[in-house]
């Protein structure tokens, strides 16, 4: 059977959703500080660079949304999954919680 573009077939990366539009790869997270978000938004901005594969950020304070697709293939791909994978652990480690809290 042939892969339609935009098409995800695989299962999601945790966390991840697939946008309304079926294009992207999408994950929201709320972190405990701005200064929490701003660290998780540049440490993805390093895997993605490594990778030459760059999310979109919608960002408002402590909220951030990744939006991963791949431009060339107007959907999903492998590039999207494994970075998504990738910044899995990078969120995770950001979402802190002070010591005795
Ligand atoms: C030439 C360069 O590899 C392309 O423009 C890259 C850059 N970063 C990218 N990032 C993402 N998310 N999708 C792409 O298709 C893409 N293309």
């Amino acid at each position: 059977m042939q892969q339609e573009y935009g098409q995800e077939t695989g299962p999601l990366p945790a966390g991840w959703r697939l946008s309304e539009d079926g294009r992207a790869l999408e994950r929201e997270v709320e972190f405990p500080s701005f200064a929490a978000a701003a660290g998780a938004v540049m440490a993805v901005m390093l895997l993605a660079e490594k990778r030459d594969h760059h999310p979109d950020l919608t960002w408002s304070w402590v909220r951030v949304r990744w939006r991963l697709t791949t431009h060339d293939a107007g959907g999903v791909t492998d590039r999207d999954r494994e970075l998504a994978a990738a910044a899995n652990p990078v969120l995770e480690a950001f979402l802190f919680r002070p010591a005795g809290s």
